[in-house]
């Protein structure tokens, strides 16, 4: 007697197959826009083939693995100022990169020059160490442009600096407002589940509603909320504040890396003149037609490599996929850029 279907289950056989229940709705709205989509396609042939060069590594225990929570450029106390902490470094998670020709931002930490995402989470536990007080709610709703500049001060500008600044302040007052300055209460509110806190910051924190529109089809893909719960549940090692029930209900988190190893991997293909856009580091702009079509594909590529590798019987979360292929990211000077969006949302 075989399981009913449930009712959630596609049953036609089209290639973006639900195999989950997506209660974040996120699968369901980008599968519309992997279906009308005209700049990006999915090869379904090079993801069988990654799916069993990966079930292979993994066999023989060349798995990539969740690697442990990084505690040199990460803030980590084991209290709920870590997570306060962490709210803040995933507000403020997005676009690192330089303007066409010019140097990243970098700072220098431990005699260490960072860019990117690892500067951005090294100055906000330098400023941490340098006795400012991040992790408070009060302090964030009155932070200063003076001290924001002081936090990121190394090589070149930090890019979007204002928005940054406004997200901390945000963070801050939302914080006071709804959780008596503390996201440990809006953990405890959502009942710890990861579904519902991703839904609780979607709702009440404004820089987390990453919503796009397509075709009059509304397109969720949350990266930062998504993010926010990973880091949690990474940071205190799926213990404690980190416990989340449904975390395997989290896509992978659509930012500008992932795309571009997809795209080395000839998973996602571009249609000629976006390519030519990418590779020339010119601007795409957010919310247009090919920046969603980039995003969507990139979270049902990774999907369909999730299923392909189930059904080698390899069980994976989308977190694991994610992860995988960021790292992979971090080495991609050899790849072809990745695409240019300036947002606040990735
Ligand atoms: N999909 C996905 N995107 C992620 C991350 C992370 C870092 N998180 C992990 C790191 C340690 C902990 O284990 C965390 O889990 C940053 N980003 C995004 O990448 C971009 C920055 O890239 P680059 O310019 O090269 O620094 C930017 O959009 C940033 O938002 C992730 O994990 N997944």
């Amino acid at each position: 007697m075989t399981e009913p279907t449930p009712d959630w289950q596609d049953k036609e056989d089209g290639s973006c197959r639900l195999q989950t229940a997506d209660p974040l709705g996120i699968l369901k709205s980008t599968r519309t826009v992997v279906e009308l989509g005209e700049n990006v396609w999915i090869n379904q042939d090079q993801i069988e083939q990654l799916a069993k060069r990966w079930v292979q590594e993994d066999s023989q225990g060349v798995e990539a693995g969740t690697p442990l929570w990084d505690e040199q450029y990460h803030f980590s106390d084991g209290t709920a100022r870590t997570v306060n902490w962490l709210l803040l470094l995933d507000a403020l998670n997005f676009c690192f990169w330089a303007e066409k020709d010019q140097p990243r931002w970098t700072i220098t930490y431990q005699n260490q020059t960072l860019n990117g995402y690892w500067a951005e989470a090294a100055a906000l536990k330098r400023a941490v160490e340098e006795g400012i007080p991040l992790w408070d709610a009060e302090y964030l709703t009155t932070l200063s442009e003076d001290t924001m500049a002081s936090i990121f001060r190394g090589s070149a500008t930090i890019p979007l600096f204002e928005q940054r600044v406004q997200h901390a302040r945000e963070v801050g007052r939302v914080l006071l407002e709804h959780y008596n300055g503390q996201f440990t209460n809006a953990i405890e509110q959502a009942e710890r589940n990861a579904v519902k806190l991703v839904l609780l910051l979607e709702r009440d924190f404004p820089s987390f509603r990453d919503v796009s529109s397509y075709r009059g089809h509304t397109v969720r893909f949350l990266k930062r909320a998504q993010i926010t719960v990973a880091d949690i549940s990474g940071s205190f090692h799926g213990q404690g504040w980190g416990n989340f029930s449904e975390q395997d209900q989290l896509t992978i988190f659509a930012d500008y890396k992932l795309p571009q190893v997809l795209r080395d991997y000839n998973v996602l293909e571009y249609q000629a003149q976006l390519a030519k856009t990418i590779d020339n580091k010119e601007l795409i702009l957010p919310g247009s037609e090919e920046e969603v079509e980039i995003r969507a594909c990139t979270i049902w590529a990774c999907e369909l490599l999730r299923q392909s590798m189930q059904r080698l019987g390899r069980r994976v979360t989308a977190a694991d996929i994610d992860m995988r292929l960021w790292l992979l990211g971090q080495r991609s000077d050899e790849m072809k850029p990745y695409h240019r969006t300036r947002t606040i949302y990735y």
